[in-house]
């Protein structure tokens, strides 16, 4: 269970950064034994922080989640904190890895089915655990190597929440259901179609290298997000410019429609997702044509920050919304 001793015990701690989540940053650390080298992710203690701790542990079996291999609890300057040690991912993010592959060579139809397709197991293994990720976005998928057949896996549960498909009450013994209103007994919680909206979101980007939404303006990197792209997402306004969509596959159009849709409850699930034609049979059908999206990439990286607060921006809404609804 959580370990109380000083991790600098057991682990020799780098302060090369790997980079900062939400909750804290992220260092490299190696095991003192078996020389491993492991990430570190160092959080204040606090209802918020054990609840990320709990749910990614709980999560972390899964071959498409980033396994943790053991917490501890540590005071660093009076502060207690919680340290989250994890599998090393020597891939990095994704987005670093679809620019290389664009340099390399070209970055096709079906690898961009292969990538969305582990996203969806992974999102599939926590809605069946009743828990929401709510924060899918590229800096939170990792790749394990820099090979061929590197696994993508999903990190940082610093927004996660366990949610239950109808509300806690249904089944509470003081409940009495003579006076139950029917908008109790229909309640979804939204949590998890909020991660169907995250994951047509990436799935969009994935195959042309630019978000569905964005504001045209340069949107601050941690300001409000525009009204103007706030409209956009509410609406649902987005589009497929032929200049980059024309050589995707219909079926690939046709799932990210699906799960854009604005009406959380019409959104599919994630079996549903995995069911559909695009990426049922990703492997043999889709077409193998190449890209635009690692040179996009590359040239938007500047705007990046942009992008980046734009797909930051999204997952916040959803959230509220999901809150909301
Ligand atoms: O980050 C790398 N390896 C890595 C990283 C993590 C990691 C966990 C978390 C994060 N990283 C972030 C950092 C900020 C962005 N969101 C994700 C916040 N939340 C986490 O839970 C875990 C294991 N190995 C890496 C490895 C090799 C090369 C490179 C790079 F390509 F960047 F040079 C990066």
């Amino acid at each position: 269970q959580t370990k109380r001793n000083a991790i600098t015990d057991d682990y020799e701690v780098r302060t090369e950064k790997l980079g900062a989540g939400i909750n804290g940053p992220v260092y490299a650390c190696f095991d003192r034994q078996t020389g491993q080298k492991c990430a570190l992710k160092i959080i204040k203690d606090s209802a918020k922080a054990r609840r990320e701790v709990n749910l990614h542990k709980k999560a972390s079996e899964c071959p498409y989640i980033v396994h943790v291999i053991e917490i501890y609890e540590n005071k660093h300057s009076k502060q207690r904190c919680l340290l989250i040690v994890m599998e090393y991912m020597a891939g990095g993010e994704l987005f670093n890895r679809i620019k290389r592959i664009g340099v390399e060579g070209s970055f096709t139809e079906r690898q961009a089915a292969s990538i969305v397709h582990s996203i969806c197991k992974a999102v599939q293994y926590l809605h069946s655990l009743n828990i929401a990720h709510r924060d899918l976005k590229p800096e939170n998928l990792l790749f394990t190597s820099n090979d061929e057949g590197a696994a993508l896996k999903l990190t940082d549960f610093g927004f996660a929440k366990e949610c239950s498909d109808s509300v806690k009450t249904l089944h509470s013994p003081c409940y009495t259901s003579y006076y139950v209103a029917p908008e109790v007994l229909s309640k979804q919680s939204y949590d998890k179609s909020c991660d169907i909206w995250g994951l047509g979101v990436i799935t969009y980007i994935v195959l042309c290298g630019y978000p569905p939404f964005y504001s045209l303006h340069n949107a601050p990197i941690n300001g409000p997000m525009s009204p103007e792209m706030k409209r956009k997402i509410r609406a649902g306004e987005y589009r497929f410019p032929d200049s980059d969509w024309n050589t995707v596959s219909r079926e690939a159009k046709d799932l990210i429609r699906a799960m854009l849709t604005v009406e959380p409850e019409s959104r599919p699930t994630i079996e549903e997702v995995l069911q559909s034609t695009w990426l049922s049979k990703f492997a043999e059908k889709v077409p193998n044509t190449s890209l635009n999206t690692p040179a996009v990439l590359v040239e938007q990286s500047e705007q990046w920050t942009d992008v980046g607060a734009a797909i930051r921006e999204t997952n916040a809404y959803n959230r509220m919304l999901s809150v909301e609804s």
